[in-house]
């Protein structure tokens, strides 16, 4: 607890701080180890909500649930119909990914636990139908709200609706629960990202959410777009906004819930479990790895004296099923993820690029990251814009449509998003953590490890961008000599060019002005120079 802060405690451990900021703490600290159950017998019997259960955070918990906590009673999950299809289609899809292919083997009957119940988060109610709510709030135990929106150029009402509406209407439905015992929102690191030190505290929200919903109720869209940036203020976007004011609403509750609150920082393809490199979206490293990988991101803004706060999905997990464990018996928990004990220099994510190569790759991938904002817009310019100018070019003299400049300015647009993120440093606490981590037995510390510090980062990144080929882009590691193939022929290609770019330079500038010849047989006789000088220096010191 810091030092600072004159506190005072009340008789449900929420401490109150004189600056504004609540701290959950663990009024019974040190009783748990021996006296609890094991984190699978806790779940035992039990039935669990879970929203966002078909989103990327949502199908590793549900498959860690049914793998790890076999004798888990039910999960009920949050369904929307969604893109013309049905909630039972979506949820029969989501059962035959590969992800589940351990507990299938496990447990063929695995999806007899799962119960989709249909809800439009966005809708009054949830759009919950009354007896699926007279259901819900009969048998309950816990629940993990993982749902939100998290595009960072979300209109701030939609973000509103669902990351902060949508929180607390589920809250209401919490209170209708008559045997709940935990109440686990899935919040982000970032959420307090206009600070440089975040502590395990909720801190004042930016507004009054209230305030907030009841005056953009009657404004128009336009009007809501307007004013955006003077509400966020110093957030980079409406996503890290709501889930601040979220985190509020949760807080709001907690003299009346068990609630717990994971931050997880940018998480990213699974470490181990259920197998490594597991991943299944674009965002944030994803995106750019295989971009990278494609050979269309050559350069990005990142600071390398910062660290990359990276976190493997399957570890946020573990310690999001830790955490309910917990607050269903000690009201407690309210963390960040455990980046910070092992962090990832962002030199190390710059790195992997080749050996696992992308099919089809648009040039050879050499991806380089700056801080400094005019070499990389240099960069920009010579590597991005140039090619894809010549690449339409061509395109456009073969009768083809155009596409290149406009897959680059979607690129430079979500580029643009993440560089608040990767140009940057935060120093996070994570006492919490390293205490739920304490009261672990040995046995639970294995099968629901969130020490990452035993994690090879190297090889992580690269199981990291093999998953993204194989579970993203749908490639077959078999196509690997094809695409080396590929390469080479870019290779070629880009010899060729800068040949040809030399003989032009020659043709048109230099071989017409007696001055430009001396110039140019001046530089060239000082390269031999260079050259023989090295060569004969390391002739000596063989
Ligand atoms: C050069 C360096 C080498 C590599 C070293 C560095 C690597 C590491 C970089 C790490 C970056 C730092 C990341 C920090 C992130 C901080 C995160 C905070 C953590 C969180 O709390 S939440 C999770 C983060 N959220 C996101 O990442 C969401 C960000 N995305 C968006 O907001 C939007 O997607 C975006 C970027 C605004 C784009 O919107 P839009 O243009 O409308 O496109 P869509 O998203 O709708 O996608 C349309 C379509 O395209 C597919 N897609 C998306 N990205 C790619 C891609 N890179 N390549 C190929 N295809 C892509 C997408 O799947 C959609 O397809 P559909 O078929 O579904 O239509
Ligand atoms: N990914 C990351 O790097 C990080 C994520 N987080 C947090 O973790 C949580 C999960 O993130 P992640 O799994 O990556 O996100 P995804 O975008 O993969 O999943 C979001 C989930 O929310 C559901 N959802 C969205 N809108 C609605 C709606 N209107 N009604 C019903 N369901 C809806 C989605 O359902 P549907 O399939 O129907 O769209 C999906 O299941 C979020 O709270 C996020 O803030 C925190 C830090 C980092």
């Amino acid at each position: 607890m810091s030092t600072e802060l004159s506190e005072s405690q009340d008789l449900n451990g929420l401490e109150q701080a004189t600056d504004g900021t609540s701290r959950l703490t663990d009024i019974c600290s040190g009783t748990v180890g021996n006296s609890m159950a094991s984190i699978a017998e806790y779940y035992a019997g039990k039935s669990v909500l879970i929203t966002g259960a078909t989103g990327f955070m949502g199908k590793v918990l549900v498959e860690k649930l049914l793998r790890s906590c076999p004798e888990v009673k039910a999960l009920y999950i949050l369904v929307r119909p969604k893109a013309g299809q049905s909630m039972q289609q979506r949820v029969s899809d989501m059962m035959k990914c590969k992800l589940f292919d351990r507990v299938r083997e496990d447990n063929p009957d695995f999806y007899q636990k799962i119960i989709p119940i249909s809800s439009e988060l966005t809708q009054p109610g949830l759009a919950i139908s009354p007896e699926d709510v007279e259901k819900l709030s009969a048998c309950i135990n816990i629940v993990f709200h993982c749902a939100a929106t998290i595009r960072f150029d979300e209109p701030l009402k939609h973000a509103l609706q669902l990351n902060v509406i949508a929180t607390q209407q589920l809250l209401s439905l919490a209170h209708q629960m008559h045997h709940l015992e935990a109440f686990i929102h899935i919040s982000t690191a970032y959420a307090n990202c206009n600070r440089k030190h975040i502590d395990e505290v909720i801190y004042p929200p930016p507004v009054e959410p209230k305030k907030l919903i009841e005056s953009l109720e009657w404004m128009d869209d336009g009007i809501v777009r307007d004013i955006t940036p003077r509400l966020i203020s110093d957030r980079p976007n409406t996503y890290t906004y709501t889930k601040a004011l979220a985190e509020y609403v949760v807080q709001q509750e907690q003299h009346r819930l068990n609630i717990g609150i994971i931050r997880p920082s940018i998480v990213g393809a699974s470490w181990q479990e259920p197998f490594p490199g597991w991943i299944d979206n674009f965002n944030g490293p994803s995106g750019v790895f295989i971009a990278a990988g494609k050979g269309i991101l050559r350069t990005m803004r990142a600071n390398n004296d910062a660290v990359a706060d990276l976190i493997p999905v399957d570890v946020v997990i573990n310690l999001t099923l830790a955490a309910g464990w917990y607050t269903a018996v000690h009201r407690l928990v309210n963390g960040k993820t455990p980046g910070s004990l092992s962090r990832c220099e962002w030199l190390i994510l710059g790195r992997e690029g080749g050996r696992n190569p992308l099919e089809q790759a648009f040039r050879r991938p050499n991806a380089n990251i700056t801080s400094n904002y005019l070499i990389n817009q240099y960069w920009i310019l010579v590597s991005h814009k140039f090619p894809a100018l010549i690449y339409d070019l061509i395109l456009r003299l073969t009768g083809q449509k155009p596409q290149m400049m406009r897959i680059f300015n979607r690129l430079h647009k979500a580029i643009g998003l993440l560089e608040y993120f990767s140009s940057q440093d935060w120093e996070w606490n994570s006492e919490n953590m390293s205490m739920l981590m304490s009261q672990l037995t040995p046995e639970d510390r294995k099968t629901f490890n969130f020490d990452v510090r035993q994690l090879n980062w190297p090889e992580y990144i690269e199981n990291y961008c093999i998953g993204t080929k194989k579970y993203v882009l749908n490639e077959d590691m078999s196509d690997i000599p094809a695409a080396r193939q590929h390469l080479r022929k870019l290779r070629n290609i880009r010899y060729t060019f800068n040949t040809l770019l030399v003989v032009f330079i020659w043709r048109v500038f230099i071989a017409r002005s007696q001055m430009a010849r001396n110039i140019w047989y001046f530089v060239v006789s000082l390269c031999f120079k260079f050259l023989s000088y090295f060569r004969a220096s390391s002739t000596l010191t063989n």
